[in-house]
């Protein structure tokens, strides 16, 4: 019998860590991002935005013109010249089919390096081979996709039960942390390891929420990988406590329709919270 976590306010605050008097902003973590593209620019911009806002000390843009101008437009605190970073963001607002070629060498080495690296939508075709620290973050049709890719079964499952051993199997087969997004988010560790986060809404099912899934896992990874190295066991918890908050975040924003922006300007009243010693399930 598989165990599957119930992952909760506790799980998640534990992940998080308050700045103190000694912290400056490397220690605090720097997040990468080659996410946007022409055709989708805003996805830069919601993740970067979520990114900040979860807390972090510093997000370096290095993707295509058009986004990073709006990036800098809505975050002028957003650094655009390379440098040291902890942990990567990528694939958000990009499409594998109209990737350049210089920037598909580009991801392939960041797929290969130390650091740890979360994939989004256009950079998940990049997945099999890669050796860096992964965690995916698919909606169901990508997991397919990946699946395929994988050499696994190509299939889209609908149950709970169906969604956690397709998860479990593609974490296993490719050694990596997967978090499949639905209204209740599956994440699985290589190792087996799994836990289901139901902490939504269905007004989440809006354009661009995913991207702000993205840029708030890819601060929890960095904040976390300036304190220690982490693999991809490690990176699993990392995305429950992500979808945890992106969740809550959801719900704080509304109570009615929310946006994929209002989601992000949600997410300190959530992190406060949690460092409060408050339970956001709770309200
Ligand atoms: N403002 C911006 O810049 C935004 C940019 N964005 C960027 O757009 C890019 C394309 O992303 P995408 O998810 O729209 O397209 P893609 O994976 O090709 O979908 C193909 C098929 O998959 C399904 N499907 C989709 N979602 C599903 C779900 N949650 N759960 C289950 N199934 C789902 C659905 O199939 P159906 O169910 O209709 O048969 C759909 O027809 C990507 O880079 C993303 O980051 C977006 O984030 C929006 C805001
Ligand atoms: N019905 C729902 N209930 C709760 N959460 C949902 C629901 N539908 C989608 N979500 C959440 O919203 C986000 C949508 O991500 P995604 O499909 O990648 O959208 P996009 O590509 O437009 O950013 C995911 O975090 C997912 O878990």
């Amino acid at each position: 019998m598989v165990e599957i976590h119930e992952w909760d306010a506790r799980d998640t605050v534990a992940l998080l860590r308050k700045p103190t008097a000694d912290d400056h902003k490397y220690s605090r973590g720097v997040l990468g991002v080659r996410t946007g593209s022409q055709e989708y620019p805003g996805a830069a911009v919601l993740g970067v935005e979520a990114a900040w806002r979860t807390g972090i000390g510093m997000v370096r843009y290095l993707g295509p013109e058009r986004p990073a101008d709006l990036v800098l437009q809505r975050r002028p605190e957003t650094v655009t010249a390379p440098g040291r970073v902890q942990a990567w963001l990528i694939g958000s607002g990009t499409d594998a089919a109209t990737r350049p070629a210089a920037e598909t060498a580009r991801l392939g080495e960041l797929l290969q390096g130390d650091l740890p690296v979360v994939v989004d939508a256009g950079a998940l075709d990049l997945v099999p081979g890669a050796t860096a620290p992964l965690v995916v973050t698919p909606h169901q049709s990508e997991h397919a996709r990946l699946r395929g890719l994988l050499g696994l079964d190509d299939v889209t499952p609908t149950s709970l039960a169906d969604r956690i051993e397709a998860a479990r199997e593609t974490a296993a087969a490719a050694g990596i942390a997967v978090l499949l997004k639905g209204a209740e988010t599956v994440v699985a560790a290589p190792d087996g390891w799994t836990a289901v986060v139901r902490a939504g809404t269905g007004w989440l099912a809006t354009a661009g929420t995913g991207d702000v899934l993205g840029g708030i896992l890819g601060a929890v990874v960095a904040a976390r990988g300036a304190q220690r190295d982490l693999d991809a066991a490690a990176l699993a918890p990392l995305a429950a406590a992500a979808a945890y908050i992106h969740g809550h975040a959801g719900r704080g924003a509304g109570p009615g329709p929310i946006t994929a922006l209002d989601v992000a300007e949600a997410v300190p009243a959530v992190i406060d919270e949690l460092l409060s010693g408050g339970d956001p399930a709770a309200r």
